[in-house]
């Protein structure tokens, strides 16, 4: 078994920030669990509305629940008028990641949350509606057609690629998307869910923190790093070729997206995971480069620096296999982890002190405010 990580230094690493009950990161140094349940059998055994459920409700759905669940998602799915019209000004080539953030911070105005007491359903209309703000800007701005997004697939994921190609998806697709939600749901005090966090901690409602979650994600230091890998990766014709041009980065110290951890010390569970399923859509679309480029990327960064690929890495090639625009890749991102930001908000709230950190004070010693003409 790997040992934990050693976490020292500056951004606050592996300093305690809270406690959480939602989900456990390589406590011994590659597992993670969500409320418990390690994500090898959740990834295998369930869907992702019901690791939503557990996320959000504190635990697996029965059967009757998962379908009365399941049910209300799709009812909230249908994008206000007033979302459609600003969603349909912003441009084609805005970032997708601040159409989301746009779309939610819009979402806020409509559907203000009045009272804590609402924040189950808020954050299972945030849920539903994610993807349909994501796919309705995509296809008016890119394609010129206004998607009906109250469609009535069972799950999220399917939901998503229906509403962006405008038909249902093989099972395969549907079961891949599947999993890669279920993997991006929850890591415990990531950037974006200590952003949620901080924001929760103020009394702030509910769009803020997610708003502000969604700002915090779109850094290719985090949840961006799948769209910046694919932008590395589909530039090599061969695994020869990307092995050339990966010691050439390291050469010159770049940073290669994908790789590494904050927290892991030498896997992260769920690269193994989709790497799996991204093998299988190599297969499904015959694909001889990309594939084997990325398997490359892998075996060369951990044989020179021992870093290994973390959840994006794969989640390039994967999604590419698929036929969905990189741009997107991390607004799925957000679709998934709406459910670990929300669950955290509610956590936070329901043992709150305001998160105040101090600071070490590095600047100039007291002194007078000279005038104007003296400066
Ligand atoms: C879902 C997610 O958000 S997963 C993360 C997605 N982000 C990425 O893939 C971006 C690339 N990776 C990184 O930038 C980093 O590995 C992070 C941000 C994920 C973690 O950062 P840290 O905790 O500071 O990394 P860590 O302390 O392990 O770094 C150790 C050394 O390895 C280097 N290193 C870490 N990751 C990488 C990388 N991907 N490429 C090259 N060098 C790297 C660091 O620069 C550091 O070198 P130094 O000691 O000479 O300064
Ligand atoms: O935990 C982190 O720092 C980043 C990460 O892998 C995630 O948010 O999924």
């Amino acid at each position: 078994m790997a040992e934990a990580k050693k976490l020292t230094g500056a951004g606050l690493r592996g300093q305690s920030a809270g406690s959480t009950a939602l989900c456990t990161v390589g406590k011994t140094g590659s597992g993670l669990t969500y409320r418990g349940y390690d994500i090898h059998e959740l990834a295998e055994k369930v869907s992702f509305e019901e690791v939503a459920h557990l996320l959000l409700k504190g635990e697996l759905p029965t059967q009757a629940e998962l379908d009365a669940y399941v049910g209300k998602l799709k009812t909230l799915r249908a994008l206000p008028q007033a979302l459609k019209e600003v969603l349909e000004r912003i441009p084609a080539d805005a970032h997708p990641m601040d159409v989301m953030r746009a779309g939610i911070a819009v979402l806020g105005t409509l559907e203000t949350e009045q009272s804590f007491a609402e924040q189950g359903d808020q954050a299972d209309r945030l849920l539903a509606i994610l993807p349909s703000i994501i796919c309705y800007w995509y296809r008016f701005s890119h394609d010129g057609v206004r998607i009906e997004t109250a469609l009535d697939d069972d799950s999220t994921g399917s939901h998503f690629l229906h509403m962006l190609r405008g038909e249902k998806p093989s099972a395969l697709h549907a079961k891949v998307m599947n999993v890669s939600l279920i993997l991006y749901a929850e890591h415990e005090f990531n950037a974006s869910t200590f952003t949620a966090r901080v924001c929760a901690s103020t009394l702030s409602d509910i769009h803020s923190c997610v708003t502000g979650s969604i700002g915090s994600l779109r850094g290719p230091l985090h949840g961006g790093a799948n769209e910046a890998a694919m932008d590395m990766i589909e530039q090599w014709q061969s695994a020869d070729e990307a092995e050339r041009e990966i010691l050439a980065m390291l050469a010159r110290k770049d940073k290669i997206m994908g790789f590494g951890h904050a927290i892991y010390s030498e896997s992260d569970p769920r690269n193994g995971i989709i790497k799996q399923w991204s093998e299988k859509l190599a297969q499904d679309v015959g694909d001889t480069v990309l594939y084997p480029v990325s398997v490359r990327c892998e075996e060369v960064m951990w044989r020179e620096k021992k870093l290994f690929c973390n959840a994006d890495f794969f989640h390039a090639s994967a999604y590419h296999f698929m036929g969905i625009p990189t741009k997107l890749f991390t607004p799925i991102f957000v679709c998934s982890r709406v459910t670990g930001w929300c669950a955290h908000v509610f956590e936070q709230r329901a043992n709150n002190r305001i998160i105040r950190p101090s600071a070490d004070y590095v600047g100039p010693d007291a002194r007078p405010v000279p005038a104007i003409t003296e400066r």
